[in-house]
C-alpha cells in the first residue's frame, strides 16, 4: 500500500516488515545477536527507529520536557548504582517469573503505556499487544492509543491493563472504562502526573500533528490549530481535568470494579495517600521525564516510595530502563516489576511486532545473566544487599 509521506504519518517504505528472519520463537532469538547490522542491545534500537521514522514522529517518542535534565538523569542515575554480587550460589537454573495482581509473567518486565503507536508503525498497538502476548507479559494500553480498545483486545491474548486520563468531560472516562472492562482489561492505571502537559520543546518546534485517537471518536470534538505549536499540548489544554484530586479516587472506584493503580508517584507522602485511598498498586514514574523537568530520576526515589508503602500493595517502577542490569537494580530497591516505554516503541518502529519481542527478550536475557552473576536464582533472592547506591556511598563516608 502506497501512502504519501505527510506530517503525522509514517513512511511505510522505510519499515522493514517482519520477515521470516524475525519470526522465530523467542528461544531462537539469540541467533540474531550475531547477524550483521542487527542491534545487540536495546539502546541500538533507537538509532534504527530514528532512521525509520519522520523526524516529527521520532522526536515525539524520544523527547522530554524543557532542558531534558530529568530525561538524562533517568538513565544516568542507574549508572551510579553498583552491584554487590554474591558468589558460590547454585545458579544452574534461573527463574525470572513473577506475578502482578495475580497474573503470572515470564519476567518482571512490563510494557508501559505510550501514546499513539501509529506514529511508530502502521499496525500500532495491535502489533505491540501481540508482542506482549509472545513475551508473556502485561501491556498497559495508553488512553491515547491510535488503535481502539476493541482492536487491541481482539488482536492478542496478552494480559492488558488500561491507562486512564480523566478529562473534564467525565462521561468519557466512564465510557472508556466500561469498554475496557467489557473487553477483558484486568486493571486501570490512573496517570496522575499530567494535569497539564509538560513543555516538550521538540514537539512545539515540529508543530506536532497528532493522528486521530480513535477511542475518542464520537465522544469528543476539539479544534486544533495545526500551525500553533504542539497539537498534543493544544489538545491537553482543552480537555484535561485539572481539578482531579485524591477525593476523585472514590468516584473512579464507583464506576469500575477493576483494581486501580496510580501512576506518577514520586514521594513518600503521595505513596502513603495512595495506599490510604485504597489503590491496588503504586507506579513510581516521572512520565519518562516528559512532564516536570528537574523531577528526580525515578530510580533515586524508588526506595522512599517502597518504604512508605510498607508492602501493602505492589510497587511498579518505570523510567530509564535500558538494560537487564537496570531491571535488577529496580528489583533490589523494592520494585515488584518494571515497565519499559521508549525501547518498546523503538523496537516497534524498527521491526514491528518482532522488534518489540526482540527488545523484551534482550532485557530478559540480560536480567537472567545479571541474576546468575549476582548469585540470585529467583527474583525473590534479589535483595537490597545486592546493590550499592549513591546514598549508601554518602552514608558510608560520614
Ligand atoms: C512517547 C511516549 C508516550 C507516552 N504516553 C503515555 C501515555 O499515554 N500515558 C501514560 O501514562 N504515560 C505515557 N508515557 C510515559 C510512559 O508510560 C513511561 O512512564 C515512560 O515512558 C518510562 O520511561 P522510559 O521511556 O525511559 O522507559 C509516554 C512516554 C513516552 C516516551
Ligand atoms: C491529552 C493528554 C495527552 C497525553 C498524550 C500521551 C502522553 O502521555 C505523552 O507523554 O505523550
Amino acid at each position: 500500500m502506497e501512502r504519501p509521506c505527510e506530517p503525522g504519518s509514517v513512511r511505510p517504505t522505510q519499515f522493514q516488515p517482519a520477515t521470516s528472519r524475525f519470526s522465530y520463537p523467542s528461544s531462537d532469538l539469540a541467533f540474531f545477536d550475531v547477524m550483521a547490522g542487527e542491534p545487540v542491545n536495546v539502546n541500538e534500537f533507537e538509532e534504527l527507529a530514528r532512521e525509520a521514522l519522520p523526524k516529527m514522529n521520532y522526536d515525539y517518542f524520544r523527547g522530554g520536557a524543557e532542558d531534558q535534565y530529568t530525561l538524562k538523569e533517568n538513565v544516568a542515575a542507574f549508572q551510579r548504582i553498583l552491584f554487590r554480587p554474591r558468589v558460590l550460589v547454585d545458579v544452574s537454573s534461573i527463574d525470572m517469573s513473577t506475578s502482578i495482581l495475580g497474573y503470572k509473567l515470564s519476567a518482571p518486565i512490563m510494557i508501559a503505556p505510550t501514546g499513539m503507536h501509529e506514529l511508530a508503525h502502521p499496525e500500532g498497538e495491535m502489533a505491540t499487544a501481540r508482542a506482549a502476548a509472545r513475551s508473556n507479559t502485561i501491556m498497559v494500553l495508553s488512553f491515547s492509543s491510535s488503535k481502539t480498545i476493541e482492536e487491541v483486545a481482539s488482536s492478542s491474548q496478552a494480559v492488558r491493563f488500561y491507562q486512564l486520563y480523566v478529562y473534564r468531560q467525565r462521561d468519557i472516562a466512564v465510557t472508556l472504562v466500561q469498554r475496557a472492562e467489557r473487553n477483558g482489561f484486568k486493571a486501570l492505571v490512573l496517570t496522575v502526573d499530567t494535569a497539564r502537559l509538560g513543555r516538550r520543546e521538540l514537539d512545539i518546534r515540529n508543530r506536532l500533528v497528532i493522528p486521530s485517537i480513535r477511542n475518542l471518536e464520537g465522544l469528543l470534538s476539539v479544534e486544533i490549530d495545526p500551525t500553533a505549536g504542539s497539537g498534543l499540548e493544544a489538545l491537553a489544554s482543552q480537555v484535561m481535568d485539572t481539578s482531579l484530586n485524591w477525593k476523585d479516587i472514590e468516584w473512579l472506584k464507583s464506576i469500575t470494579s477493576l483494581p486501580i493503580l496510580i501512576k506518577g508517584v514520586l514521594t513518600a507522602e503521595d505513596a502513603r495517600k495512595a495506599v490510604e485511598v485504597g489503590v491496588a498498586g503504586v507506579i513510581v514514574s516521572n512520565h519518562g521525564a516528559r512532564q516536570l523537568d528537574y523531577s528526580p530520576a525515578t530510580i533515586n526515589v524508588l526506595e522512599e516510595v517502597v518504604q512508605a508503602v510498607e508492602g501493602k500493595v505492589p510497587v511498579i517502577f518505570d523510567g530509564g530502563i535500558r538494560r537487564g542490569t537496570d531491571v535488577f537494580k529496580a528489583l533490589a530497591l523494592g520494585a515488584q516489576a518494571v515497565m519499559v516505554g521508549r525501547p518498546v516503541v523503538y523496537g516497534l518502529a524498527a521491526r514491528g511486532e518482532a522488534g518489540v519481542v526482540r527488545v523484551m527478550q534482550m532485557l530478559k536475557d540480560e536480567l537472567e545473566l545479571t541474576m546468575a552473576l549476582s548469585g540470585c536464582p529467583t527474583v525473590k533472592d534479589i535483595t537490597r544487599r545486592h546493590v550499592f547506591t549513591e546514598s549508601d556511598r554518602l552514608r558510608s563516608s560520614l
